[in-house]
């Protein structure tokens, strides 16, 4: 059995992940973790009855997740949190499942360390849903034949989020950077807008939209619009519980949603 914590456990995609754990077969709740909540039952913050598994303060995360016996911690915070939790659990052995988004490249590098020093597996991915994951293949394989076409990535969420524009948007500029060649970001538009190597990257923010990514390659007399749309957050959740299975059983290193889906 797979004992997997989760930090960020009273948040929207904290609490669905516990619901998903305890609906795994293989993987059960061994710890949780939060700012908020502390001492509450995780499973009653998250609505699917008592399991036993108080909310820890993030302070205490090495001896919980030591004592917990925790195989793997699974992150949806902040990324200013994140970088301090996820070295913490690397440190006691623990494997790492990310969810969090809006890192700097300093910050990656500093969870990506950790994950190294200390011997465990690791991922972090913007989106754990397979949707958007075969979203990243059509871009790559799309972009190959669209190098004259003018890109403009447009992604929309609900106002609650915390950082813009979205993970999942910089990997799709990411991807198509990378069959490209060294493309300049460009984070939204005022006046002219001056093409060379350029990706433009926009975000919107509205009401409970749970995540809408559009890639517009738009050409001369014609355009192709590459779009993914997130119906509800349980895609993400089911991803991640199902990465924090695999990780356990796949040695030091760090992995990606490719190596888990076979893409
Ligand atoms: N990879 C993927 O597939 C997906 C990634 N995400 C990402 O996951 C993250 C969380 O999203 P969401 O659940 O909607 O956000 P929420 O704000 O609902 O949840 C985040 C939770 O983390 C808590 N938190 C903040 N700081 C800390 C800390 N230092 N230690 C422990 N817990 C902390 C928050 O507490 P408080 O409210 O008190 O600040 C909150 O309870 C975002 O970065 C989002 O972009 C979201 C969906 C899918
Ligand atoms: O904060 C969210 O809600 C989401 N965040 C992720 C991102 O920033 O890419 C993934 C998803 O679109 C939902």
């Amino acid at each position: 059995m797979i004992r997997a914590a989760v930090t960020g456990a009273s948040g929207r995609m904290g609490k669905l992940i516990i619901s998903n754990i305890i609906a795994s077969d293989g993987v059960e709740l061994s710890a949780a973790f939060d700012l908020v909540n502390i001492g509450k039952d995780a499973g009653e913050t998250a609505q699917v009855g008592n399991l036993g598994v108080p909310i820890s303060d993030v302070k205490d995360m090495e001896n919980v997740l030591k004592e917990s016996s925790t195989d793997v911690l699974i992150d949806f915070t902040i990324a200013d949190a994140t970088v301090v939790n996820a070295p913490r659990a690397a440190s006691a052995g623990v494997n790492l499942v990310i969810g969090t988004t809006g890192f700097s490249s300093d910050q990656k590098q500093i969870i990506e360390s950790a994950v190294s020093k200390h011997g465990v597996a690791g991922i972090i991915s913007p989106n754990f849903s397979v949707g958007v994951n075969v979203f990243f293949k059509i871009l790559a394989e799309s972009s190959k034949y669209l190098a004259d076409f003018d890109i403009e990535i447009i992604e929309a969420h609900h106002n609650k989020k915390k950082d813009a524009p979205s993970g999942t948007a910089m990997k799709a500029a990411d991807v198509i950077s990378a069959v490209l060649g060294g493309k300049e970001y460009v984070f939204g538009r005022q006046g002219i807008a001056p093409r060379k190597k350029e990706i433009g990257i926009h975000a919107v923010r509205g009401g409970d939209i749970v995540g809408d990514h559009t890639v517009l390659f738009a050409g001369d007399g014609e355009r192709i619009e590459v779009k993914h749309q997130a119906h509800s957050r349980q895609a993400f959740a089911s991803g991640a519980v199902k990465a924090a299975a695999w990780i356990c059983n796949a040695g030091p290193g760090m992995y990606t949603m490719e190596d888990i889906l076979g893409l």
